[in-house]
């Protein structure tokens, strides 16, 4: 094949791979079968030893990285990553949403699940992902653009070519969490407490082949200056991260009144275990940006939004567990 043709295949392949990993990875409905996957991909890095200079940084073959890195660059938030203000009962949401409507009167919020991960902050430019960074302490986060490549559902290239800043939480489904402790326990390494700690732990890898190992995963949940694309709410920016490939969480829901809100949070309180992943509470948003811009921020966090808390689930061992241990 000559390398005119060979640069047309691969970028075929490119389109194709990029598509098939969203079927799979963010749609969770791949119109391939795993063999076809996987026989595309060997004919791209084929063509990639080939003629080297067709291996870009956004190939496909290119997601889990390079060498392991010495270690991790700072990276500067131009816009800095809030912290979120905490609401630990009923009483605590039905104050907030009477501070909210004093200040903008009626309001619709946007009640997410509060994904218990790692924030992290992805810069796409032109549609490609140049740059992946922890949240850190808000303004300086880590480099770990490598590792978050590794990201199955983290698109290396999005369905338009905009240059935009997302924000997102990365995390460990409950079963990965739970076939990497049993090959620690094997192994008689120390255990991670709790996915949390292991998606930190997974994320802060200096070798991108130990975090590719570990099947971590990404909720998107947000657009850096949302307004200036001409969105006018948050569910319109969720939406827009959709079109764009990227994976929200579909567990979201718009509600018009506080009272809809304590039903939402109750009801995934009460069914949270059956989800593939852990969380540690909801957070309850202002959907409107016009509402969001008026309610404003303090230094730390936003005033139009709030992070209900579930109450840490209390380990109770059974007696008899306990009499039968010793
Ligand atoms: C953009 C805002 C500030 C409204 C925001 N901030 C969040 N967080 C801030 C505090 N964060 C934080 N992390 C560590 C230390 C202090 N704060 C962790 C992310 C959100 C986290 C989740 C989630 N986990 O599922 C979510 N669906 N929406 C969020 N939205």
């Amino acid at each position: 094949m000559d390398k005119q043709t060979a640069q047309a295949r691969v970028q075929e392949l490119h389109r194709l791979l990029h598509q098939y990993n969203y079927e799979y990875y963010v749609l969770d409905n791949p119109s391939v079968s795993d063999a076809e996957y996987d026989r595309l991909m060997q004919e791209l890095i084929a063509l990639e030893e080939q003629y080297p200079e067709l291996k870009t940084a956004d190939s496909p073959s290119q997601r889990v990285g390079g060498q392991p890195l010495e270690a991790f660059a700072k990276v500067e938030h131009r816009v800095p990553m809030l912290s979120l203000a905490n609401a630990f009962n009923e009483a605590d949401l039905r104050d907030f949403d009477r501070r909210v409507r004093q200040e903008v009167g009626d309001v619709r919020y946007v009640c997410e699940l509060k994904i218990d991960g790692l924030a992290v902050s992805l810069r796409y430019e032109n549609g490609y992902f140049v740059q992946g960074a922890t949240r850190g302490d808000g303004v300086t986060g880590e480099d770990i653009t490598e590792n978050l490549k590794t990201i199955r559902s983290l698109p290396l290239r999005l369905k338009k070519d905009v240059t935009i800043e997302v924000r997102g939480e990365a995390y460990m489904p409950k079963k990965s969490f739970e076939m990497l402790n049993e090959q620690r326990q094997a192994r008689g390494e120390e255990l991670f407490a709790n996915p949390r700690n292991a998606a930190a732990g997974s994320l802060r890898q200096l070798d991108p082949k130990v975090a590719a190992s570990r099947n971590l995963d990404l909720f998107v949940y947000g657009v850096v200056h949302a307004d200036e694309l001409g969105i006018d709410s948050h569910s319109a920016a969720l939406d827009y991260l959709d079109e764009l490939g990227f994976k929200t969480n579909r567990e979201r829901k718009v509600c018009q009144t506080i009272d809809e809100v304590i039903e939402f949070v109750t009801a995934w309180h009460e069914k949270r275990s059956s989800l593939p992943y852990e969380i540690d509470g909801m957070v309850i948003k202002v959907d409107s940006f016009a509402q969001q811009a008026k309610l404003g921020a303090t230094a730390k966090s936003p005033r139009w939004a709030i992070a209900y808390k579930f109450p840490a689930e209390e380990v109770v061992t059974r007696l008899i567990d306990i009499e039968l241990s010793v």
